[in-house]
C-alpha cells in the first residue's frame, strides 16, 4: 500500500547505474514540479556521511544510517525526488514510485569516460548496467507495480521521461488532494 502524504506531494526515487542521467532528469523534474531534489551522493559528501573507503570499487562507503536519519523527516513531509545509484537500504515505505533509468552500454561507456572514469571502475559500471543490477535491486526492494524502467539514451528520451513523470505527479496530487 502506498503511504498517504498529503502535505507536499509524493516521494519519488530515481535510480540506475552512474551516468544514466538521474541527476539531469531529477533536476529538471524538480524545476518543473517544485518537488525537492535530493542527490544522496552530494548529501553524503556535504555532511561526510561516509564510513571508510571501498578500494575495490574506488569510492567511499556510504554511511547508510546517517543518510536515512537525515532523510526521515523530509520523507515524512513528502514532496521529494531522491536520486541515488542504489536503493536496497531505503525502507520500502519511503517511496510512492520508483524509476530506474536504463542506458545502452556503448552510450554509457562514453558518458562515464567523459566523466573521467577509467579502467576497472569504468568497466564495472558498464557491466553493472549490462547485468541490470540496479533494475533488479529495485524490483527486489519495492512492489513490482511501483517500479518503472525508463530508457535514457537520448535527450528526446529525457524529455519524454520528464513529461511522463510530471503527468504522474499531477495525477498523484489530484488523487491525494494536494
Ligand atoms: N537521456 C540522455 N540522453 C543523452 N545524454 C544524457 C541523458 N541523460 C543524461 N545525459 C548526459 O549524461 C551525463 C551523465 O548524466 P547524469 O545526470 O550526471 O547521470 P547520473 O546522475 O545518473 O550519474 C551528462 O553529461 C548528461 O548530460
Amino acid at each position: 500500500m502506498s503511504p498517504v502524504r498529503t502535505m507536499k506531494g509524493p516521494n519519488i526515487l530515481i535510480t540506475g547505474t552512474p551516468g544514466v542521467g538521474k541527476s539531469t532528469l531529477a533536476q529538471q523534474l524538480s524545476e518543473h514540479s517544485g518537488l525537492e531534489w535530493i542527490n544522496v551522493g552530494d548529501l553524503a559528501k556535504d555532511n561526510n556521511y561516509f564510513d571508510g573507503y571501498d578500494d575495490e570499487r574506488d569510492c567511499p562507503v556510504l554511511d547508510e544510517d546517517k543518510v536515512l536519519d537525515e532523510l526521515e523527516d523530509k520523507i515524512a513531509e513528502g514532496g521529494n525526488i531522491i536520486d541515488y545509484h542504489g536503493c536496497d537500504f531505503f525502507p520500502e515505505r519511503f517511496f510512492d514510485i520508483v524509476f530506474v533509468l536504463r542506458t545502452n552500454n556503448t552510450l554509457l561507456y562514453d558518458r562515464l569516460a567523459a566523466r573521467g572514469y577509467q579502467g576497472k571502475k569504468l568497466e564495472d559500471n558498464v557491466e553493472c548496467e549490462i547485468m541490470a543490477v540496479l533494475r533488479d535491486e529495485a524490483k527486489e526492494s519495492y512492489e513490482e507495480q511501483i517500479v518503472h524502467e525508463l530508457e535514457s539514451n537520448t535527450f528526446e528520451d529525457m524529455e519524454n521521461n520528464l513529461q511522463r513523470i510530471l503527468a504522474w505527479i499531477t495525477a498523484w496530487k489530484r488523487e491525494n488532494g494536494c
